[in-house]
């Protein structure tokens, strides 16, 4: 069915039931192409859950996922990943024995629609190459090229991470906790990538982050899962504002 305000993402009604518990209680939300929105809650609400849902890890036992108005609630990881939705884990997802140029440059191969071949040898003029190169220049990685990503610092693998991103046709991008045990001071460059993936690229954003100060000076909504259940979606200051909000989040986070 389509509808007057298109969506980059509409998730209706969304549940999941493990073994008896409900982990995911009806999330409805609908997210406008090129929003950028956080996702907070207290630890086990569901935020990882609900990404793995979105993105096709686990199967909804109801409700459905839409990307661009079309459901795609029974289709693969890799088809979805096609559809132009990208993905960061909470723990680094790169593989560690590849090099940083190489782990970009598999990920833009499949994205031009080739394999995610280890076999093929990169040549210097190969496209998936040079947008290799162009995402870690803009991320600041470049001069680790040729490192191991296993070697490179968490933040560093942080901004592989999203290098990643950028070298796809990734246009609803999932961010789980980017900022998740990260250095004080790689936190400025990895905010100014994100932005970057907002603005430059032009994706839609939706991160779960626990640093609520960066989070909240970063996104343009935020929506509060709390047992499985949206209970707000507003601007940061209204959220912050929200009694609700800090008796089931904020004051058991502090
Ligand atoms: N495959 C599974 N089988 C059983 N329970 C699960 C499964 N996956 C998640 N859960 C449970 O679902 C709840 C939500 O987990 P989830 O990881 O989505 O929470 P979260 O909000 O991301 O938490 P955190 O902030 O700690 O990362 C937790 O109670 C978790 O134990």
């Amino acid at each position: 069915m389509s509808t007057a305000v298109p969506s980059a993402l509409r998730v209706e009604g969304l549940g999941l039931t493990i073994g008896g518990a409900t982990i995911l209680d009806g999330i409805d939300l609908d997210i406008p192409p090129g929003s950028l929105v956080g996702v907070i809650g207290p630890n086990g609400a569901g935020k990882t859950t609900l990404f793995n849902a979105i993105s096709g890890v686990v199967t909804p036992t109801s409700g459905r996922v839409l990307m661009d108005d079309r459901d795609i609630t029974g289709t693969s990881v890799p088809a979805r990943a096609r559809a132009g939705l990208g993905r960061t884990f909470q723990t680094s997802s790169n593989f560690p024995r590849l090099s940083v140029l190489e782990n970009v440059r598999v990920a833009a191969q499949a994205a031009r629609g080739g394999s995610y071949s280890l076999l093929r040898f990169p040549r210097g003029d190969d496209a998936a190459t040079a947008a290799a190169h162009e995402a870690l220049t803009q991320v600041g990685l470049e001069h680790r090229a040729h490192v191991p990503a296993g070697d490179i610092s968490h933040g560093d693998k942080r901004k592989l991470e999203i290098a990643v991103l950028l070298a796809t046709d990734a246009r609803l991008v999932l961010l789980d906790e980017p900022m998740a045990g990260v250095g004080s001071g790689d936190v400025p460059g990895l905010v100014e990538r994100i932005r970057d993936l907002h603005r430059v690229k032009g994706c839609t954003v939706l991160m779960v982050e626990h640093h609520l100060e960066v989070l909240m000076g970063l996104v343009e909504k935020v929506a509060v899962l709390v047992a499985g259940r949206i209970v707000a979606f507003d601007t940061p200051e209204r959220i912050m504002a929200d009694p609700r909000v800090q008796a089931a989040y904020l004051g058991s986070a502090a």
